[in-house]
């Protein structure tokens, strides 16, 4: 094996005539959780389906452990722990009876697992799925997607849905997944969960990737955030516009997003009469701000 999991090459896929994916290559390197993030109709989804041999690509190939993932869909699927953006079930049966049934599907004994995901994850197993809310229906995706230990997880916007002390306990296990050595693959439009938890990611926007990277990488890249009052405005023709994003304003309260040469943007600054000044590390989310919009 290359030390690829999952290997994408100019991946396409087409809804009659409408774009699904253009050109899609990333891969996902053994052992690494990586974040597939964009905004929504960005195309994650679907890269995501046509891994798991669910849809079937216009052109170009996906292979998940060297398989190519239309040829071998049963046996990839089989090894692969995925979690769909939309989940339907057999809307009368018990939680536990789903589980168990997924679980039936696998040589290993799985209710030790069960038990331990629900409980860790509050999820009640004894209700009836259609009285799930949202967000438990999609812990009882979760708890199907890892009751087998999987080599590889596919997750697809895992978190939506789930409240802040279940995204957590979430990440919790995903990371456990990961020392244990599972590789991990994940979406999301929330950048601040992919910075926390992913090595490297990758950006779909309109159905194209525009940058896959690792996440320091990224936030190496001397971007400052800076917010400034001033007493007398700032004049936006004496800044290296060209150099700024996310520029705002509110009275004489300025903020903007700053990648270039440090000693232009202050001298640029300090024509102004300055009141007050903060310059940061702006978060992944303030940095692909220029990309989502
Ligand atoms: N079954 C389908 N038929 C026609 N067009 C589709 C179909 N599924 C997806 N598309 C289109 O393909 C594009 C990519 O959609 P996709 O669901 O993959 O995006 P996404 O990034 O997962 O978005 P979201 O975060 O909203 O789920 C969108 O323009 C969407 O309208």
């Amino acid at each position: 094996m290359t030390g690829n999991v999952i290997e994408i090459e100019k991946l396409t896929k087409m809804y009659g005539k409408n774009r699904g994916i253009t050109e899609v290559s990333f891969n996902v390197q053994e052992g690494e959780i990586f974040g597939f993030i964009g905004p929504n109709g960005a195309g994650k989804t679907t890269t995501l389906r046509l891994l798991v041999g669910l849809i079937f690509p216009t052109s170009g190939s996906a292979r998940i452990f060297g398989q190519d993932a239309v040829a071998h869909g049963d046996t990839i699927r089989a090894e692969v722990g995925y979690l769909p953006s939309e989940i339907f079930y057999y809307e009368n049966m018990k939680v536990i009876d789903l589980l168990n049934y997924s679980a039936s599907f696998n040589k290993k004994d799985s209710t030790k697992r069960i038990k331990e995901l629900s409980e860790r994850l509050e999820l009640d197993v004894n209700r009836k799925i259609d009285e799930l809310s949202y967000g438990n229906k999609k812990k009882v995706g979760i708890v199907q997607g890892l009751l087998h230990a999987p080599k590889l997880i596919i997750l697809d916007e895992p978190t939506s849905g789930l409240d802040p002390l279940m995204q957590h306990e979430f990440f919790e296990i995903i990371r456990e997944e990961n020392a244990r050595g599972a590789s991990v693959l994940f979406s999301s439009h929330i950048l601040s969960e992919v910075q926390r938890l992913c090595d490297r990611l990758a950006i779909i926007k309109e159905g194209s990737i525009i940058r896959v990277d690792e996440v320091a990488t990224i936030r190496n890249e001397a971007y400052k955030k800076f917010k400034i009052i001033t007493a007398d405005g700032l004049n936006e023709s004496n800044l290296p516009m060209s150099e700024i994003n996310d520029f705002r304003h509110e009275g004489n309260e300025f903020s903007f997003i700053y990648r270039g040469n440090i000693n232009s943007i202050i001298r640029a600054i300090s024509q102004h009469e300055i009141i007050d000044i903060q310059i940061e590390e702006p978060t992944l989310e303030e940095i692909f701000m220029h990309y989502y919009e």
